[in-house]
């Protein structure tokens, strides 16, 4: 076994960040339609997470942002003149296509990609695919820069292979990390991969939901498995309880969150859980790993009180002496079934042993947690090193960037703003800047 140990990798909140209600089934984002964002405290209140986890001594690193808005979406879809005419046709004909233009969604990295440490892969390498998205048409356009920036960052072949996106089409939806976790006894040695998908294509006996799209298929899972050389003895394929997902579970990151040999979950999150979970047992078994579930039952905290106060899409991060903090939103104290239940976890003697709260509204009020907003890559020390360093957080970049954001970002944003040109070059101007902080010239097509 080689040590390694899990980088985190936030997303930086890009300047567009708005609140344009774009994805059914999330019940956040629909909520808070068409109310005033502010940009500078969502991207003030990513980095502040990043920075006070890197100085806890968590690795920590960061995802750009995405160039918006998207020009190339709204060329294809016949809008035609210079910039300025493109954003003034979209947003007088279809405001919700330029919304999707706009937005800020790439922040929640943990749709980014799937990522498979190079102790599961076929060939030694980590393995990242990026994900279409394809459920939702703001996201379905970010595969392509992801899988830029993760060729940007990872560049080096010898360590890292970095794959495109599976086709964009409904038997192959992929949501990335959302709906994947890696259990182990040590980030270094083989570990199984856990994928949850929502629903299957080629099988329609099989459950799924009927009011909200469940975005995950077990054939997309199946596919990214293949790409990453998994072993199928190492790799467990979960069905996501359709009932949560007609409650706003819109991804298993909502109602499951995993770390080591510790699957924390709902009593509701699976499909058939005792099946479902004596697969994942027995294949941790044969890497030498104990798996150690926390199942939260209903009667504590209800799958309604779960998607409000995103609970489970909570981060579970190793410490030092071997217990594990778990990084919340504020909005899990403000729940109180919520709040007693965590207290008393902490209490139990388990391995949760400490709570680290954040304040994340402006992210929380597009759906997106402490979970949502990082995509887990687990590196050795190689690696690690054969990595771009320009995205790793310090004291120095978080400054940087503290600066940057007061420099580029509007602190309100409205839905009629979209419509104002200068948005646009604001924008550019900020991506150009970062580009450069960064040190990763070639990151946009500017
Ligand atoms: N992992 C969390 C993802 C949250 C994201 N929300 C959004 O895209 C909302 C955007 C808006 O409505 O403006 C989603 O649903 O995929």
């Amino acid at each position: 076994m080689r040590p390694a140990r899990e980088y985190n990798f936030d997303g930086l909140v890009g300047p567009s960040h708005n609140y344009a209600g774009l994805s059914f089934g999330n019940v956040a984002s629909f909520n808070n339609v068409k109310s005033a964002s502010n940009p500078k405290q969502a991207a003030l209140q990513g980095l502040a997470k990043m920075r006070a986890l890197a100085q806890r001594g968590f690795a920590q690193a960061l995802l750009p942002p995405q160039d918006r808005p998207n020009f190339r979406l709204l060329r294809s879809l016949g809008f035609t003149g210079s910039d300025a005419d493109i954003i003034a046709k979209a947003y007088k004909e279809s405001p919700v296509i330029l919304a999707c233009a706009y937005s800020a969604s790439p922040m929640w990295t943990a749709n980014a990609a799937t990522v498979s440490p190079s102790a599961d892969t076929g060939d030694g390498r980590v393995h990242f695919t990026a994900a279409n998205l394809n459920n939702k048409l703001h996201r379905a356009f970010e595969h392509p820069q992801s899988a830029r920036a993760l060729r940007a960052i990872f560049h080096d072949k010898r360590y890292f292979a970095v794959h495109d996106a599976l086709p964009g089409t409904p038997a192959f939806g992929d949501e990335g990390a959302a709906n994947h976790t890696r259990l182990c006894a040590a980030h270094g040695k083989e570990g199984v991969e856990l994928f949850v998908y929502g629903r299957v294509e080629f099988d329609p006996s099989a459950p799924a939901p009927t009011r909200y799209p469940a975005r995950q298929t077990l054939e997309a899972s199946q596919a990214v498995a293949r790409l990453h050389g998994l072993v199928d003895e190492r790799t467990v394929y979960i069905q996501q309880n359709p009932d949560v997902i007609d409650q706003g579970v819109f991804h298993n990151d909502v109602i499951a969150v995993g770390n080591g040999n510790v699957l924390f979950h709902h009593e509701q999150a699976f499909a058939d859980e005792a099946a479902g979970l004596a697969r994942l047992k027995a294949a941790m078994e044969g890497v030498g790993a104990q798996l150690q579930t926390i199942r939260v039952p209903t009667s504590e905290v209800s799958v309604q009180d779960a998607v409000s106060s995103y609970l489970f899409n909570s981060q579970l991060l190793s410490k030092a002496d071997g217990k594990m903090a778990l990084v919340i939103p504020h909005e899990c104290e403000e729940i109180g079934a919520v709040d007693r239940y965590l207290k008393a976890l902490v209490a139990s003697g388990g391995p949760v042993d400490e709570l680290i709260h954040f304040d994340l509204r402006q992210s929380m009020r597009n759906g997106g947690g402490p979970a949502c907003l990082r995509l887990r890559v687990a590196l050795t020390d190689e690696e690690a090193n054969a990595m771009h360093q320009g995205v790793v957080m310090t004291e120095t970049l978080y400054q940087t960037l503290v600066a940057w954001v007061e420099k580029h970002y509007r602190d309100r944003l409205e839905p009629a703003d979209l419509a104002d040109p200068k948005l646009a070059q604001e924008v550019h101007a900020a991506l150009e800047d970062l580009s450069r902080i960064l040190g990763l010239p070639g990151l946009y097509e500017l």
